[in-house]
């Protein structure tokens, strides 16, 4: 055993974790070996008073999922100087909340982007060649039936819109640049490194695109933005995928462009009231639907894992953190 395997838990750097009761810590036994890990919900203390009795000790809290990290709940905290997310968007955490207290946030995006942009690029093949349409088509017994089924439309060549060039839409923009497509994108700023061609607005792009991809975080000025005018100019054989937050797009104007054929298809991983889904799209079969599961594999958990404790064991040595995010 080395000196360090020696340690209690209590000699460890304290790390608290916030969560929902339901969301369970998948890496919990590796956190353990490396931190004194603080859960309220493996106390039996009540929560208020588990939380008031270690607030004084806790300067690094990781927060699972899209558990809310509210203004009111960082009053509760007050030496708290990391938040390290679990989850790639942010839009749980109240960032102008941790900017005025100096509270420096990380987030995961990096650890996912490969698999989220797996799923975007499957649910673009799917939508555009009908994958699960047709294969409820032959489970349903329609083959012999009908003996034919309607034409898919091709991915090469397509103009496809990246909405957010962050690591998982650059990871998007690799992909579908190897099938023979054309990217653009739109994004905060241009990327003066990046030779893809930029719109400065979403319209914009989507005036010039087949397909747009949103990947980008849901903030206060992306909220809705993709409405019924974007989706209009995008056109009638336009497809939208989103593996980015349900209320990027405004959802019930994205309900009537696809029942009243404004637009070609949708591919969506999120949605604005999850696990809600609006009960329209269950019955069109140029829409294709998954649980917010984009990505979800155990390559990139293992991932989340590494990145995690990379900047908790950063912050506690005060070394550069691994995936701080800028909070201007
Ligand atoms: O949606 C998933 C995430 O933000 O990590």
């Amino acid at each position: 055993m080395t000196g360090k395997e020696a340690q209690q838990p209590e000699e460890l750097p304290v790390v608290f974790v916030h969560r929902r009761p339901s969301f369970i810590l998948p890496f919990g036994d590796h956190l353990r070996s490396q931190f004194h890990v603080l859960d309220p919900y493996e106390s039996p203390e009540p929560y208020d008073s588990f939380l008031a009795r270690h607030a004084p000790s806790i300067r690094a809290l990781m927060t699972m999922g899209p558990t809310l990290v509210s203004a009111e709940f960082l009053d509760r905290l007050p030496v708290l100087e990391l938040i390290v997310a679990t989850s790639a968007g942010l839009d749980h955490i109240d960032l102008p909340a941790c900017r005025s207290r100096g509270i420096v946030v990380t987030n995961a995006s990096s650890a996912f982007a490969e698999d989220a942009a797996d799923c975007a690029v499957g649910l673009l093949i799917d939508v555009l060649r009908r994958i699960s349409a047709a294969d409820r088509f032959v489970r349903g017994r329609m083959w012999p039936v009908k003996e034919t089924y309607p034409l898919g439309f091709k991915l090469g060549g397509k103009r496809v819109g990246i909405v957010g060039l962050g690591s998982i839409g650059s990871e998007v923009a690799k992909r579908l640049s190897a099938f023979g497509c054309t990217i653009a994108y739109t994004a905060r700023n241009k990327k003066q490194s990046v030779p893809i061609p930029f719109y400065a607005n979403v319209r914009d792009l989507a005036a010039n695109s087949d397909v747009l991809v949103l990947c980008c975080a849901l903030t206060k000025e992306t909220y809705h933005f993709v409405n019924k005018d974007v989706m209009v100019v995008l056109g009638k054989e336009g497809v939208i995928i989103n593996v980015g937050r349900g209320s990027l797009i405004n959802e019930k104007e994205l309900v009537q462009c696809l029942v009243g054929g404004e637009i070609g298809g949708a591919g969506l991983d999120v949605y604005e009231n999850e696990p809600n889904v609006p009960k329209e799209l269950f019955g069109l079969d140029n829409v294709v639907l998954s649980p917010h599961s984009a990505p979800a594999t155990p390559e990139s958990f293992e991932a989340v894992l590494q990145l995690t404790v990379g900047n908790l064991k950063a912050f506690f040595s005060n070394k550069p953190l691994v995936s701080v995010v800028s909070n201007e």
